[in-house]
């Protein structure tokens, strides 16, 4: 069977409304963040839809026993959030998966040549290989930098397959980096946008999520 990386849009109605507020230019920092938290709930329970592993039980209601299936705690989750900007939807995420461990990994580009560096890593120098990992990364344009943290988790163990990407925006040159080198890989996004202005910028976007979050 040929792997196809797959590209979820979710037609929620949640979605494009906090989307729509977030691309607002006019919208200020403190709404920004209120979108991007909603952003990062509702996509990160769409990601989870078929993803999360449970385990069957039975429980007692104030009635009867009863068969449940409930999240298994025992199997390792993890949510990565790509600073600066993936902090903006972890709030979200972390309030859908409650019991996952957060590992922060700071990339930044440079403005002139796009390229991508990393000034953090809080890997471990292994992880379980059975990890599931949720990537929060809101901005999705030369991939660069979603590609650099694919690497860095490979170095550490953990199979494309695994990983699933939450990302507001999609840019076409990202997509297509990403597709030809992870094609089992799973992305979450509101919505696939047109593509990138000369200063690598997604059209029409959200501008510059780092800043709008942080009001920089
Ligand atoms: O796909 P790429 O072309 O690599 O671009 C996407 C990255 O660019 C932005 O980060 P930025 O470097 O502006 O840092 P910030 O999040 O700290 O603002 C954005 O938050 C993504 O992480
Ligand atoms: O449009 C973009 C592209 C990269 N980073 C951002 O913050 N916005």
């Amino acid at each position: 069977m040929t792997l196809q990386m797959r590209v979820y849009v979710p037609p929620h109605p949640l979605i494009q409304h906090w989307l729509g507020v977030a691309r607002d230019a006019s919208t200020p920092p403190s709404l920004f963040r209120s979108a991007m938290t909603e952003l990062g709930r509702w996509l990160t329970y769409e990601a989870c839809r078929d993803w999360l592993p449970t385990l069957e039980t039975t429980v007692e209601t104030p009635l009867a026993p009863c068969r449940a299936q409930l999240v298994d705690p025992q199997k390792p989750l993890v949510v990565v959030p790509i600073l600066r900007a993936g902090l903006s939807l972890l709030d979200g995420a972390q309030g859908v998966l409650p019991l996952a461990s957060i590992y922060h990994f700071g990339m930044v580009r440079d403005e002139e040549t796009l390229e991508a560096s990393c000034y953090l890593n809080k890997f471990p120098p292994q992880f379980d290989p059975e990890t599931r990992v949720l990537i929060c990364e809101p901005m999705l344009a030369t991939g660069g930098t979603i590609t650099a943290t694919l690497e860095a988790l490979g170095d550490r163990g953990i199979d494309p397959g695994k990983i699933r990407i939450v990302a507001v925006v999609a840019a076409p040159p990202a997509l297509q980096k990403l597709s030809a080198n992870y094609p089992s890989l799973n992305i979450y996004t509101a919505c696939i946008d047109e593509g990138l202005d000369d200063r690598g910028f997604i059209v029409p976007g959200l501008g510059d999520a780092g800043d709008r979050t942080f009001g920089t």
